[in-house]
């Protein structure tokens, strides 16, 4: 996985129609949510998924944390990636990997203002089982740890980035503006973004998804060649 865009939060079918054809590589689906307040039904986040070519994954976003429960909800949505919101323990983290080893699992990484060594713990006992981290940004005064439309300390995740053995997709308030100032800053394997794509109605607005991919392209072009 190495520079690439996801856009989370997938309403229905024009919108995912809407958000390949401006070039997202991966669509997020939001289901099975504490509060059950999903965009979209099950049945027609399936749907879409089946339909989408194969360089586009799309990817369930979930609080589920039982492994079994996770295996039999991708098999039926027909889909090989999730990712996991909740608080999920390590051992069933293990446990999913042995009883589903080809899904692309992966783990979020919630960034407060005070939790790096609560993140690194994670990491350290999250890596050898999952694909990739993704980081968010927790919102203290609703809760949220999704969605939010937040930016957190980008030096987190910087240094989430040196520590993790695994590759890191960059969330949380990202949007058009300051989506380069992020990867530049964060050197993310991959971005996602949700609310700073929508417009006041919350539908994704073709030119924010336009210009968030083009700015995130450029800037993922600009790191490589700085590392060359
Ligand atoms: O997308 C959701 O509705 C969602 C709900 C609850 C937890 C996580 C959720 N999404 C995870 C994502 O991948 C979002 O894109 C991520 O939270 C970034 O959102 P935003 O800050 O609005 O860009």
């Amino acid at each position: 996985m190495q520079n690439l865009i996801q856009v989370a939060g997938i309403i229905d079918q024009a919108e995912a129609d809407m958000i390949v054809e401006e070039g997202a590589d991966w669509l997020g689906f939001a289901l099975r949510l504490p509060a059950r307040n999903e965009d979209i039904s099950e049945a027609d986040a399936a749907a879409i998924i089946k339909a989408l070519q194969p360089r586009n994954k799309g990817v369930i976003i979930t609080y589920l944390t039982d492994a079994d429960e996770i295996r039999a909800f991708c098999a039926d949505m027909g889909v090989d990636a999730i990712q996991l919101h909740g608080d999920i323990a390590p051992a069933e983290l293990r446990r999913l990997r042995a009883i589903a080893p080809d899904l692309f699992l992966l783990k979020s990484l919630v960034v407060k203002a005070d939790n790096f060594d609560e993140l690194r713990r994670t990491v350290d006992g999250a890596a050898e089982y999952v694909d990739t981290f993704i980081t968010d940004t927790f919102n203290p005064a609703t809760g949220a740890k999704g969605a939010t439309g937040l930016v957190h300390d980008w030096d987190i995740s910087a240094e989430l980035v040196r520590i993790s053995p695994r590759p890191l997709m960059l969330a949380g308030g990202l949007n058009p503006h300051n989506v380069a100032e992020a990867i530049e800053k964060v050197r993310p394997a991959a971005v996602d973004a949700h609310t700073g794509l929508e417009d006041a109605s919350g539908r994704k607005d073709r030119l924010k998804v336009r210009t968030f991919v083009a700015e995130a392209r450029k800037a993922f072009e600009r790191i490589a060649g700085e590392s060359k």
